[in-house]
């Protein structure tokens, strides 16, 4: 009963320390895919907008701006001022002289039906607005624009190229294993770390094509979120974390493959499985010893008699049993110590107490093993001799009743000797110890009768 209550909580602190392990452990994975991911957006995305964004509100630049007599000398120094110092590639695009000046010294009239970015973004609503542009070399840009006293001047803006995006992301996914991809407002794929992903001669990837992105369900693609969403792609499982980059109304989609992870859930699953397991058996191996060694003290106590701590009747009885169970022939001595009421009387029941366990010793020291020496009761003590012949089990009476005769009982500061009467008795058949006490009591009132200090035999008649 306690071993089952053992092993039931045993299995539910199992089951609720694994599956605390386990999520604990999706959190952490789940975090250690995202945070690297924020960093990325926050390096390569969002540092140069707050520098553009600082830079678009400089007094100097707006008084470039609003001047009509562009004085192009001074745009480009202070352009590639700003590229030397913040290591990226800047432009002005002048709503006044319609002329886009770049950091690297170049410049492109912005000519309606030309250049669609400039005309287009002028009109919209956001003031930062992030980009892929120029198809010969595309680039990444961050166009932001620039007012004086709320008058739109032009944009103001930075521009990187794609493949810089692509060396770095290639070394995200090397160090952290996923994939992401920038997707814009129209859902077309602005950067990604696949770079087959990336625009090609003005063609854009969208979202919507990808294959991962076709097998999801209806429902998922309802719900305007993919966070969470468990997708396969090329026959990998992977998990879809969504970040909003506000600033531009992008989206990033990170793609985890599960494989790693379940990797390391499952490594943490087998070490806590085993962890408890360990528990379980040691608890196991703990409660069955206990209960062992209880039951065998209570077996030993039941059987023992508590003066001498010699067997008592019962354990007598069992080992007579046993006896018989292997057909041995079995010589049985029963022997009464002789005027133990005087001892009593004498010297007191303390006295008369530790002379028996004086005796109980003698008789224990003198046996072979295997011999039984048991309490019988009283001053009445059995011995059980397997394997023994009449005359044999007689002989064995004879010499303890002559060493008992020797024996100087001592009880504090009173010495005394001590004598007992035997009766012998002895069997090779199943005869029942009943019967065989029966003999030896007979005997034994024989050697009291006949003088005590004596050994008596008495043998079963032959049937
Ligand atoms: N101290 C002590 N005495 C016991 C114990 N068990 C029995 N006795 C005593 O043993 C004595 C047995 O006395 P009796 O049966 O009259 O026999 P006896 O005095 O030994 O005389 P015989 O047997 O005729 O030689 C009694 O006084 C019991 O009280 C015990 O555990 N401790």
């Amino acid at each position: 009963m306690i071993l089952f209550a053992v092993v039931v909580v045993s299995i539910v602190t199992l089951v609720h320390f694994t599956a605390s392990k386990i999520v604990a452990e999706q959190s952490r994975a789940q975090q250690q895919s995202i945070s690297p991911a924020i960093s990325l957006i926050v390096d390569q995305l969002l540092k140069p907008l707050h520098v553009s964004q600082t830079l678009a509100e400089a007094k100097e630049l707006k008084d470039l701006m609003k001047n009509p007599e562009v004085d192009e000398k001074t745009v480009f120094e202070m352009l590639r001022r700003l590229e030397l110092e913040f290591d990226m590639e800047f432009f002005i695009a002048s709503d006044l002289t319609r002329m886009q000046y770049n950091s690297n010294g170049t410049k492109l009239a912005l000519v309606e039906g030309k250049v669609d970015w400039y005309f287009r973004y002028k009109e919209w609503q956001q003031d930062a607005i992030a980009d892929i542009g120029q198809w010969e070399d595309p680039n990444f840009y961050i166009d932001l624009k620039v007012y004086d006293d709320k008058k739109f001047v032009g944009f103001f803006g930075i521009s990187k190229s794609l493949d810089s995006f692509v060396d770095i992301f290639a070394q995200y996914k090397a160090l952290h294993g996923y994939d992401f991809i920038f997707v814009d407002q129209d859902d077309n794929i602005a950067l990604s770390s696949d770079p087959e992903l990336i625009v090609n001669k003005t063609v854009f990837t969208t979202l919507q094509s990808l294959e991962w992105y076709e097998g999801l369900s209806s429902e998922r693609i309802a719900k305007g979120s993919l966070n969470n969403a468990l997708v396969s792609i090329n026959g990998k499982d992977a998990l879809i974390a969504e970040v909003k980059v506000d600033p531009f109304g992008w989206t990033m989609y990170l793609l985890t493959p599960l494989q790693a992870r379940q990797t390391e859930i499952s490594r943490s699953f087998i070490v806590s499985v085993v962890t408890l397991l360990v528990i379980i058996f040691a608890l196991f191996f703990l409660i069955y010893h206990l209960l062992y060694h209880f039951k065998k003290d209570m077996q030993k106590n039941f059987q023992t008699d508590p003066l001498t701590r010699l067997p008592n009747r019962n354990k007598v009885e069992l080992r007579y049993a046993e006896m018989l169970d292997k057909k041995q022939s079995v010589g049985l001595i029963l022997i009464d110590i002789d005027h133990f009421k005087t001892v009593n009387d004498t010297h007191g029941h303390n006295a008369g107490d530790q002379v028996l366990r004086q005796i109980a010793k003698l008789l224990q020291n003198q046996l072979r093993d295997g011999d039984v020496v048991g309490r019988w009761g009283g001053e009445e003590f059995v011995l059980l001799l397997p394997d023994t012949t009449a005359d044999q089990a007689f002989e064995v009476a004879q010499k303890l009743r002559e060493n008992l005769a020797k024996m100087t009982a001592s009880t504090g500061s009173i010495s005394l000797q001590v004598t007992a009467s035997f009766g012998v008795s002895h069997t090779d058949t199943e005869r029942a110890l009943t019967d065989l006490l029966g003999y030896a009591d007979d005997a034994l009132y024989q050697a009291k009768r006949d003088g005590r200090n004596m050994v008596k035999m008495q043998l079963a008649k032959a049937a």
